[in-house]
């Protein structure tokens, strides 16, 4: 193509990312700015005998729409249809399943040494972007590629300046000053003629500055950065000029060994409503018209807005509460906190290790620390947690927002992991809240702690306000009792959220006649003694979480109740440990038996086999076949629960 029909081609390849994008939802911004270096690549390097990889994987659609994919995008993130991030299922110009930031360069490194193992001749392309480089993988990785330069591999840091909102820290201020270089050059100047021209400073201390330019520059150069790290460098380039960036590609080629590109682009470009778009220039979006860039759904109150609202009124009471982000101000709920009390929200760059312990930092200099994170990136800071803040009982608050199934990000992004990891933690406490208002009160009863670390996990999406209780005790709430002349047949365990489920299941049940009490734990971590002594006052026992079931909050009610010498039987409702195929996530849920309907007759098919032909029940005809995972644990064929004698 010659450059007047390439830019004909990035005109077109924008329009229908509008089109189609504002049709699905998804990662708006970061695509259209790479539309140019995406197509350079391409025609450069040849994808996939060359290994293209895009770090976090968020912006790689301009890349499969010219791998072959075009036709997938009306049915993007959602069931059946194209993933929003690279996908090897989808293609083989799909080398990893990208969306955890800052591994593409770790991969790059290590597919680099395999092909020059094998005696392969093929370049490693990877793409990262300036938010993706403040993480600390990226650093490790660059410091062994550095280490071998006789491996081909070309590093384009795409630089436009934002992770969602714009990118801070150090490394980001290097790379801001980049932009900024003739005034930086201008500066040096008038500094040296004013201080040549200056008879009292005069020449020795103008010598003694001079000297020390190297050192600004140094300090101010990010070509110097990735040079002293023995990295050839070249740039920086305008990611948007084709003609430009593909010279500087097939220079990189040449070169042969590592090097990196630096692009500078334009998040959001050539969409206006993206450009001018404040937060986060369309960094991911739901349904909009293409036309005002508007959202056409208005958003119900959810999660995410619940706390953000609470913990501003916390931080007026408490002026030592620090809250932290991993680079995602706005989607944690915390951008109204930062702006109330600057300085007093630390926006620590896409490094979730980091925050963990610069969490424990302020806790042991007498802060409260609040660290909002996804909870797919707690994983990230696990041992963070259980070194640095657990061992040292230190009252970290984590909060864990896109807890459970997410859905549409697929399976790297279903928050499915925290409570298994969490409940390893000695000395951690997690709360589930049902709805806002216990989320308010679990969020205080959390930053109150002051001998050790406690999270609270919520999930993804809108929040009913209030669930009543009829009553606590302890920790405990009740939600519903068995009606009159019914029995304690069935102690139905609700977490969080899944409250209303439970709630409209026990509706069910007890229009079959099966007794059931449901109760809400409220602190599932540990599992509090009261639903122990709960449980054996019924005959069967069912928990219900939105979590991983391999150590999610059945499992550790199980092994309570085994520890009381407890048999009654307990089955436990969660998420299989597989990974999950991205659609919405009503969609996962139903395909997992996790509805109201699923619930029910699972109960109504376990009162049967546990608690005898008394209460045996036709099963609900409409039912489904249910998927959701249940265990066998503590399954006896005693029609009762009992205590088992002391041994
Ligand atoms: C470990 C981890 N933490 C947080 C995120 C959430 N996240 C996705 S994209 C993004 C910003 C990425 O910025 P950058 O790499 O500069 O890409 P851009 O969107 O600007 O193109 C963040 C924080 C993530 N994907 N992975
Ligand atoms: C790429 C990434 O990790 C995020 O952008 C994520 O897709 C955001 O998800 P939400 O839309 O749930 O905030
Ligand atoms: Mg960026």
């Amino acid at each position: 193509m010659s450059q007047e029909e390439l830019a004909l081609l990035a005109a077109e390849i924008r329009a229908f990312l509008v089109d189609k994008v504002s049709r699905t939802g998804g990662h708006l911004g970061p695509n259209l700015g790479v539309v140019e270096i995406t197509l350079a690549i391409h025609r450069v390097f040849d994808s996939p005998h060359d290994a293209v990889l895009f770090d976090t994987g968020h912006q790689s659609y301009v890349h499969k729409m010219v791998t072959g994919r075009l036709d997938g995008f009306d049915k993007l993130r959602q069931r059946g249809g194209l993933s929003g991030y690279p996908s090897r299922s989808e293609s083989e110009h799909d080398l990893v399943e990208s969306s955890h930031a800052s591994t593409a360069l770790s991969y790059a490194d290590g597919l680099a040494t395999a092909f020059k193992l094998s005696g392969k001749r093929r370049h490693v392309v990877a793409v990262v972007g300036d938010g993706a480089l403040t993480g600390g993988m990226c650093w490790e990785a660059l410091n062994n590629i550095a280490g071998d330069k006789s491996r081909p591999l070309v590093i384009v840091v795409n630089d436009n300046g934002r992770s969602y909102s714009p990118t801070i820290g150090g490394l980001a201020d290097h790379l801001a000053s980049l932009r900024l270089r003739p005034g930086y050059e201008r500066a040096l100047e008038s500094g040296k003629r004013t201080l040549q021209n200056t008879p009292v400073v005069g020449k020795p201390l103008y010598a003694a500055l001079h000297a020390a330019k190297r050192g600004i520059k140094d300090a101010l150069s990010p070509q110097v950065m990735f040079e002293d790290l023995g990295l050839k460098y070249f740039g920086p380039v305008d990611g948007h000029d084709q003609q430009a960036f593909e010279a500087a590609l097939e220079r990189a080629k040449a070169f042969g060994g590592p090097v990196i590109v630096h692009a500078v682009t334009q998040k959001g470009r050539g969409y206006a409503p993206a450009e001018n778009h404040v937060a986060d220039v369309m960094h991911a979006i739901g349904v909009i018209d293409p036309v005002t860039g508007k959202a056409t759904k208005k958003k119900a109150a959810d999660w995410t807005g619940v706390f953000a609202e609470e913990i501003v009124k916390i931080g007026a009471e408490r002026e030592d509460v620090v809250t932290i982000t991993a680079a995602m101000l706005g989607p944690t709920g915390l951008a109204k906190f930062a702006e109330t009390y600057p300085g007093r929200c630390l926006d620590v760059g896409i490094a979730e290790q980091h925050a963990m312990t610069a969490a424990a930092g302020l806790a042991m200099g007498g802060m409260k620390p609040v660290f909002a994170v996804y909870s797919t990136f707690l994983n990230r800071a696990f041992d963070q947690l259980l070194m640095e803040v657990a061992l040292h009982k230190q009252p970290v608050s984590i909060v864990l927002d896109r807890s459970g199934v997410t859905g549409d990000d697929g399976a790297s992004h279903n928050g499915m992991w925290d409570l298994s990891i969490l409940g390893i933690v000695p000395g951690m406490r997690v709360a589930v809240p049902r709805d806002a208002v216990t989320l308010r009160e679990e969020l205080r009863e959390s930053v109150a702690i002051d001998d050790g670390p406690s999270a609270i996990r919520y999930g993804k999406g809108a929040v009913i306000e209030e669930i009543p209780a009829l009553e606590r005790i302890g920790v405990v709430d009740v939600l519903r009792r068995p009606a009159d002349g019914e029995g304690k047949d069935v102690l139905l365990v609700a977490v969080g959220c899944f409250a209303e489920l439970a709630l409209e299941a026990a509706q069910r049940l007890s229009d079959q006649g099966v007794g059931v009490t449901v109760v809400d734990p409220r602190w599932v971590v540990p599992v509090p003694t009261e639903l122990v002594a709960m449980a054996a006052e019924h005959r069967l026992v069912v928990t219900v979480e939105d979590a991983g079931r391999h150590g999610g909050f059945g499992w550790a009610t199980s092994a309570a109740l085994r520890d009381a010498n407890l048999d009654v039987p307990l089955r436990d409702l969660a998420i299989p440990q597989r990974f999950l195929d991205h659609a919405s996530r009503n969609q996962v849920l139903a395909e997992l038996g996790l509805t109201a309907q699923d619930v029910a007759r699972r109960v109504t098919e376990w009162t049967a086999e546990y608690l005898g032909e008394d209460a045996e029940q036709d099963t609900p005809a409409e039912a489904p076949a249910p998927q959701a995972k249940e265990s066998t644990v503590d399954k006896t064929p005693a029609s009762r629960s009992r205590k088992r004698p002391q041994s």
